[in-house]
């Protein structure tokens, strides 16, 4: 049977976006929505010997026949599976032509990078094989809870479930995960998919989607932890799209014109994420250490936001859901990219649910759309058989 699923988690960041990029800290957590690939290699009864890819969430269709994508990209065959690569800048332009034949809808032009990372990956990892791929998911694309990032986590593990460096039982008819080694291969992998969708990624989204629960990182080094505080979270979708290779690009412009004083906000982020961290980490013997700790993470939020204000990515329908939620004394701030996107707002434990359908509905009324989404679940899972199983 060659056919497999895999799924990978979106992300929310509790801290410290943008400045990561540039060096600093920061606390990412996984949500349990979900993105979705599954892959079947053709046989020979299929005969047919195109590439097909199915993006359900922006309903289009493409597929090449493997002999084009072979003419353009020869490079990427000599690329190993257990030994993850950047697109190169030839590769980049090749995979770019192959795109520019989709004609793909200019309202939905935004999948294009998407797709290139799908080329690039699936070629250099499993090389010119037909097969259908098809991707599903639960999560907003473009709205900060890593999307991208999902879609390359769960297209790599995909990808790698069929080759030599998985140790996975293909008997199994369960979703599984990967060996630790084997996970580090789909997260790197998945990392040169999320350069090619973002330009200048930190690895942070791509990192919590493969392994799940509460991360600390900082230039690629990472602390896995579970929350000590029952962290809930109320996600607002301002539904504002934007493109986060964009925003990471503006703020690299901005330090680039003011480079003492926004050396001087990535060092205050950092500090608020290593606060995060040890709150985060430090164990809670009672309800009142619950509260006095979500009251700092609240200060930590708020302070957070502010200096990603000072980095230019905040817009006003942030700003709305700002001012409608401090009506309630609830912090919040912009996660992911912003320019729009998605907002989090720390619900307390001892909040009322009555406060908190009140703050739904009225920001539910400025056109935004809530989710409450459990945060800290599993990491990247692959399960072999077809999809309908
Ligand atoms: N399910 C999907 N199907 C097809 N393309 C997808 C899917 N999910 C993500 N993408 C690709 O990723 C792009 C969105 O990535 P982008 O980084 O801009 O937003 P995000 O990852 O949702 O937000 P953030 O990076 O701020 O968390 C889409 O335009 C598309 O190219
Ligand atoms: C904006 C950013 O910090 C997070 C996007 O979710 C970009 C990155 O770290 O790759
Ligand atoms: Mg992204």
């Amino acid at each position: 049977m060659e056919e497999v699923q895999a799924r990978a988690p979106g992300k929310i960041i509790l801290s410290g976006e943008h400045a990561v990029v540039h060096g600093s800290t920061a606390v990412a957590s996984s949500i349990s929505l979900y993105t979705y690939v599954s892959l079947r290699f053709s046989t020979p009864s299929d005969n047919q010997d195109l590439l097909k890819l199915q993006l359900k969430d922006p309903a289009l269709e493409f597929s090449w026949p493997i002999t084009r994508i072979q003419q353009v990209l020869p490079e990427s065959a000599a690329v190993l599976s257990s030994t993850p690569a950047s697109c190169s800048v030839e590769c980049a332009k090749s995979i770019a032509a192959l795109v520019e034949e989709l004609d793909i809808p200019e309202a939905k032009i935004g999948i294009a990078s998407g797709i290139s990372a799908f080329l690039w990956l699936y070629s250099s990892i499993q090389g010119f094989k037909p097969a259908t791929v098809v991707v599903s998911s639960e999560l907003p694309l473009g709205s900060g809870l890593g999307s991208s990032a999902a879609f390359c986590v769960a297209m790599a593990a995909a990808l790698l479930a069929f080759t030599d460096s998985a140790s996975l039982d293909v008997n199994q008819q369960d979703w599984q995960f990967f060996g630790e080694k084997e996970l580090e291969l789909v997260n790197r992998w998945a990392f040169e998919g999320e350069k090619i969708i973002h330009g200048k990624p930190s690895g942070i989204d791509n990192t919590v989607s493969s392994y799940g629960n509460i991360i600390s990182f900082k230039s690629g080094n990472l602390t896995h932890m579970k929350s000590n505080v029952p962290l809930k979270m109320l996600i607002t979708n301002t539904k504002v799209g934007r493109n986060t290779k964009a925003l990471v690009a503006g703020v690299s412009e901005r330090m680039l014109r003011h480079p003492d004083a926004m050396a001087f906000v990535f060092s205050a982020v950092d500090s608020i994420s290593k606060e995060l961290t040890s709150i985060l980490k430090s164990p809670t013997p009672d309800e009142l250490s619950v509260t006095e700790k979500e009251e700092k993470i609240e200060e930590l939020m708020e302070m957070n936001q502010g200096l990603l204000q000072c980095m230019g990515v905040s817009h006003a329908t942030i700003e709305t859901v700002l001012r409608t939620t401090l009506k309630y004394k609830l912090a919040s701030k912009l996660t992911g990219a912003g320019g729009g996107g998605c907002v989090l707002t720390l619900l307390p434990t001892l909040l009322s649910g009555t406060i908190i359908d009140k703050v739904i509905t009225e920001l539910e009324s400025c056109g935004f759309q809530c989710i409450i989404a459990e945060i800290g679940g599993t990491g990247v899972e692959v399960k072999f058989g077809n999809s309908s199983s």
